[in-house]
């Protein structure tokens, strides 16, 4: 098998022979600004400043700053091989598809598009409560499913029910997001995209869901998204609830937004299969600890009994390398993938996809490392 990094030379050859270049930047941490020609001032205040001021958005990219690479030499890194197999499901990276809701924001083929890109790739993605296309209509070889719990809980059950029937084989349970957080750009727009039934596709698609209502979504459409933002919120979910899920869920339980080590040695103790360690892009506390700050001591504490992937910040594939050697397993892909779809739908996340994988490869590569699990915490210093 050829390894990532090859995807280099083909873009000098296209560029070289064939007077071809890539129409989006090879540069990921350059894709936002690309991406804003694109989008309407809407979908760009939605999708990119977080919340509050910014500063935990900001923090999850400066954090990746002051952790360095330690390249080693004369290692003999010809072969590599990022193949792995997490919480059942093989990849040929350690890179999944994170859940992003709303995905018709950036591209109207929204998450159809990005499914199909990941499974161009080998990739799993990761279908979001709150997409823009129901799960049934995903397309994907392999597929994960977040959950927001609606407080409704024959909705949770009919969403898990759903999910298991379409093939979707580990759960997500998102903790952070137990209601919207503070985001300015937003509320200064008076804009929220669920509010139009936008990003609603699985509630509306769902017979529990249009049990509950008085009149069919085709009749009262304002009434079923009023009916969405009454069941939405929940934050009072406690730890006792979990084993709801353990019942009606067979596969591999993952919670998705935990920053404390405390949290992390619950999630284990609750018997969880594996966590995510995030804070939703900065999306959700602001002021809140960057991600990456928060993974060495959660990876140390839980990482023998659970598997601890990341997010938050990642846009590089050396920011993924840095991740994996500070414990992640795995680390799933936000804003980038999103701002690909937005500059060219399933190509552009594509595009995306693999200048990751090939700066991943390489940054393995150039380090000394035939394999990402060779990386470890003599891997980086702090800078
Ligand atoms: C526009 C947008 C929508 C998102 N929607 C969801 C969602 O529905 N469920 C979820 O668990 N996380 C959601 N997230 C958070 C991502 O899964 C991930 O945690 C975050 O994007 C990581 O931060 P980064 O994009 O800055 O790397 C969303 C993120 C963005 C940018
Ligand atoms: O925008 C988000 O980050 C998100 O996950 C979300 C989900 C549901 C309602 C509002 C926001």
């Amino acid at each position: 098998m050829a390894n990532y990094g090859d995807h280099q030379l083909s873009i000098y050859l296209q560029g070289m022979f064939q007077n071809t270049r890539p129409e989006i930047t090879t540069d990921l941490s350059r894709l936002e600004s690309q991406a804003a020609a694109n989008l309407t001032a809407e979908a760009m205040g939605y999708i990119v400043p977080s919340a509050g001021s910014g500063s935990t958005a900001r923090a999850n990219l400066a954090a990746f700053d002051r952790w360095r690479l330690v390249p080693r030499m004369l290692r003999g890194s010809t072969e590599r091989d990022l193949s792995c197999t997490i919480l059942g499901t093989k990849m040929p990276a350690p890179v999944v598809i994170a859940p992003v809701g709303v995905q018709t924001l950036a591209h109207p083929e929204g998450e159809l598009a990005t499914a199909r890109a990941a499974s161009a790739l080998g990739l799993t993605y990761t279908h979001s409560t709150q997409a823009s296309h129901s799960f049934e209509q995903i397309e994907a070889d392999s597929k994960w499913y977040q959950l927001y719990w609606p407080t409704d809980k024959d909705v949770c059950l009919s969403f898990l029910q759903r999910a298991k029937a379409s093939g979707y084989s580990v759960l997500l349970l998102t903790l952070d997001t137990g209601t919207i957080g503070w985001r300015p750009a937003d509320l200064d727009r008076g804009f929220l995209p669920f509010l139009k039934g936008e990003g609603l596709a699985n509630y509306f698609s769902d017979p529990a869901f249009q049990a509950k209502l008085a009149k069919p979504i085709a009749e009262d459409p304002t009434a079923a998204v009023m009916h969405w933002a009454q069941m939405f919120p929940n934050v009072g979910l406690g730890w006792d609830e979990l084993s709801f899920l353990r019942d009606n869920w067979d596969g591999p339980i993952v919670l998705k937004g935990i920053t404390s080590v405390d949290d992390a040695k619950l999630a284990a103790e609750h018997g969880v299969d594996g966590i995510v360690v995030s804070n939703h892009g900065g999306r959700q506390v602001d002021g809140a600890i960057a991600a990456l700050d928060a993974l060495p001591a959660i990876a140390d504490t839980v990482g023998e009994q659970v598997t601890v992937l990341f997010d938050s910040g990642i846009r590089t594939g050396s920011d993924a390398a840095k991740a994996l050697a500070l414990g992640a397993k795995a680390i799933l892909l936000g804003r980038p993938f999103l701002y690909g779809l937005a500059l060219a739908g399933q190509a552009g996340v594509e595009h995306v996809l693999r200048c990751l994988l090939a700066e991943l490869d390489l940054t393995l590569a150039l380090s000394g490392y035939a394999n990402h699990r060779e990386l470890n915490r003599d891997s980086v210093k702090p800078a």
